[in-house]
């Protein structure tokens, strides 16, 4: 039987950490990109933008505890938190809804590299069914089950509107799916042992609003008005 290293959750990695760590890959590759053979804590930290004393406290969670007076390996290093993230294996996705976010999730071509393959795009308006996007002949949101099990897809991305969204995740966990990446406007019911992840960018951009205003304001006054209005 082939030992797996534990993954986060078993090992009781904080949930918080476990965010930081792509964080932290993406400044290394970029390292790694730059031929960077070792690394400080300090200069990692600094990279990933984190204070020092809690990246080594979330790199000793994956046991990496770097050399004194060298730091981290960055080759080796990179290859602990692709292992803990799950990213040395390759995740088949499944976008359902493709319309303008949805194609362009589509065509990215980031996510192959980062062990993320589309391996099926999925719409329920017939006239979508067949056209050819990145690659990928649009299925009949009814083939979703047959898709999920033919790809293994075990990813599911929900780009439809707000209205039709619980119906396809509540569709992607029956057929087997316990990892759902949510885009539209909408709370997601889902069981126990399924992990959605939201996205909303127009949530960000209100922070950023937020914080702008602050800065415009600089007494403070527009922060504590924009704080209701964002509550
Ligand atoms: N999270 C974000 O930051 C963000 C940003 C932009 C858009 N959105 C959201 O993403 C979603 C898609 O936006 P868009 O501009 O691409 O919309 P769109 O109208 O261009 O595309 C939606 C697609 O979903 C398909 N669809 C509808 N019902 C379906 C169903 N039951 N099963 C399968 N497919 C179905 C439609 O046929 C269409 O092709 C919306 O909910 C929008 O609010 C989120």
């Amino acid at each position: 039987m082939i030992s797996r290293p534990p993954r986060p959750r078993d090992r009781g990695i904080p949930e918080a950490t476990v965010a930081r760590l792509p964080v932290y890959l993406r400044a290394l590759q970029a390292l790694q990109d730059r031929g960077t053979l070792t690394i400080s804590s300090e200069a990692l930290a600094s990279a990933a933008g984190v204070n020092s004393a809690k990246l080594r406290k979330d790199l000793s969670h994956l046991g990496s505890y770097g050399t004194r007076g060298v730091g981290y390996e960055v080759e080796y290093l990179v290859y602990q938190i692709s292992r803990e993230l799950g990213l040395t294996q390759d995740w088949a996705v499944a976008i359902v809804g493709i319309g303008n976010l949805g194609r362009a999730l589509a065509n990215y071509g980031g996510f192959g590299t980062r062990g993320f393959r589309i391996a099926a795009l999925l719409d329920a308006d017939p006239a979508m069914v067949g056209q050819n996007v990145a690659s990928l002949d649009v299925r009949h949101i009814d083939s979703l089950e047959e898709v999920v099990r033919t790809k293994g897809v075990s990813i599911g991305v929900i780009t439809t509107p707000a209205a039709a969204a619980q119906g396809v995740a509540t569709r992607f966990v029956e057929a087997g799916v316990a990892s759902i990446l949510n885009f539209a406007p909408v709370v997601l019911n889902v069981p126990d042992g399924v992990d959605v992840r939201k996205v909303d960018l127009s949530i960000e951009l209100q922070i950023l609003a937020f914080h702008a205003q602050r800065r415009a304001d600089g007494d403070g006054r527009g922060a504590e008005r924009a704080g209701l209005e964002l509550m």
